[in-house]
């Protein structure tokens, strides 16, 4: 027998109704996008400072967790033994990087590893649908001849045309739709952000561009070496690889993607007694007399509120201990038209934003996550 409930329609009643209805379509809809799905994640190389830095972030992410952390040489140890500064975050032990049992466990893998050896595991993610955010430089270039006159011969190299390149802010409507991103480098990260929108809108000249970069020790990496021991960089500052970083090629191959000729570039690293931190002063010749306004509203229409990008008042400059620990990117401006120039100075953690945050804002993109979600809130730095 149908149920009588007598519900009379009464015009605050149909007020309510109309007034209630988006809300609850918009729940629904929030559901699906942020709701309960939880993303599958391996962090590959766990035991690296981007790796570690990565299993901060997913722990705390509220849509993706940790499945799985591998390692090489700890194989079998639990990530907290390894880095006690984890404890009460995780409880994970690292396993061997056995993909096939990977296979059906995982939607993401982060590949925190070695050049070189990102290229031989992505393949076999990719197959198995499985979307791969590599944070080595395997999967950043377009053209396979600029990878291997800077690296060493691509055993992938036909994963380079779907390939993304995971500048968040720039290639974002990309990075939604990829499989594969290739996450930029740290220096890149710090130049290209600030450069790329005025070379598009041709505010600068494609030559004479300069930049002086800085960079905390954590850049090297994990792995012992002498050029990293604290001996030699304690009280030191010196300039590295100058006029032949790694990191020249895959700058200039975006820079010109956005203009309408090949951008060259002088660009000489500096190794800075800081665990973590990056600077970038960048010197880049005017193609017309400007102002600091109309520099500043460029950038303002490349880098939205949602962006990770802080554009810093007139006469304000970055410092990297005001990005440590966040994924920021700051930027700051200076016009000079005696010397036609204009000097832009940009700071990140070269840990977050140049690494392991991008890559998580990366991921946030791939899956159809707001990008910024687990990225507010950092647990303290390494
Ligand atoms: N540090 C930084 O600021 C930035 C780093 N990057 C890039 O991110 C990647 C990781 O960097 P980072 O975390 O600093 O490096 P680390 O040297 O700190 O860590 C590398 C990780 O890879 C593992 N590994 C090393 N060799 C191999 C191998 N042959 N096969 C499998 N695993 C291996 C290491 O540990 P284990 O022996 O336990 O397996 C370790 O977990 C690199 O490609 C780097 O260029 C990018 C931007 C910034
Ligand atoms: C201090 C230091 O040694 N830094 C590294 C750059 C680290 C980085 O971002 O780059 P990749 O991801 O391309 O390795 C270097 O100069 O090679």
């Amino acid at each position: 027998m149908p149920m009588n409930l007598n519900l009379k329609r009464t015009p605050l009643s149909d007020t309510i109704f109309f007034l209630t209805q988006p809300i609850i379509i918009m729940g629904i809809i929030h559901l699906f996008h942020n709701g309960n799905t939880m993303i599958k994640t391996c962090i590959a190389g766990a035991t690296g400072y981007t790796g570690a830095e990565l299993v901060k972030l997913i722990s705390g992410h509220p849509n993706a967790e940790i499945t799985a952390v591998t390692s090489r040489s700890y194989a079998g140890q639990k990530l907290t033994d390894i880095f006690p500064a984890l404890g009460g975050m995780v409880d994970i032990t690292c396993e061997p990087m056995d993909m096939e049992s990977l296979k059906g466990r995982i939607d993401c893998v982060f590949l925190a590893l070695p050049h070189k050896v990102s290229m031989s595991y992505a393949p076999f993610f990719i197959e198995n649908n499985i979307k791969v955010i590599d944070l080595s430089a395997d999967f950043r270039f377009k053209d396979p001849k600029a990878y291997e006159a800077a690296y060493q011969p691509h055993s992938a190299p036909d994963l380079l045309k779907n390939a993304v390149y995971g500048l968040s802010e720039i290639y974002g409507d990309a990075i939604k739709k990829a499989d594969l991103v290739g996450n930029p480098g740290c220096y890149p990260t710090s130049l290209l952000l600030p450069l790329i929108p005025l070379i598009k809108e041709g505010m600068v000249s494609t030559r004479g561009i300069v930049s002086d970069s800085k960079s905390g020790v954590s850049g090297a990496g994990r792995a012992l070496s002498l050029s990293s021991h604290f001996c030699e960089v304690n009280e030191s500052f010196k300039p590295y690889k100058v006029g032949n970083h790694r990191h020249v090629p895959e700058m200039e191959e975006i820079l010109s993607f956005h203009a309408k000729e090949p951008v060259k570039i002088t660009f000489v690293p500096h190794l800075i007694p800081l665990t973590r931190g990056m600077v970038s002063t960048i010197y880049a010749e005017v193609t017309a007399p400007t102002t600091h306004d109309a520099v500043m509203n460029t950038l303002k229409q490349y880098y939205g509120s949602d962006a990770f990008v802080r554009l810093l008042p007139q006469g304000k400059f970055p410092d990297s201990a005001h990005v440590r620990g966040t994924n920021f990117c700051d930027i700051g401006v200076h016009v000079d038209n005696d010397s036609q120039r204009i000097i832009l100075v940009s700071a990140i953690d070269n840990i977050l934003k140049g690494a392991a945050g991008q890559a998580v804002q990366n991921m946030n993109l791939m899956f159809g996550m707001e990008q910024r979600l687990g990225l507010e809130l950092i647990p303290g730095a390494i």
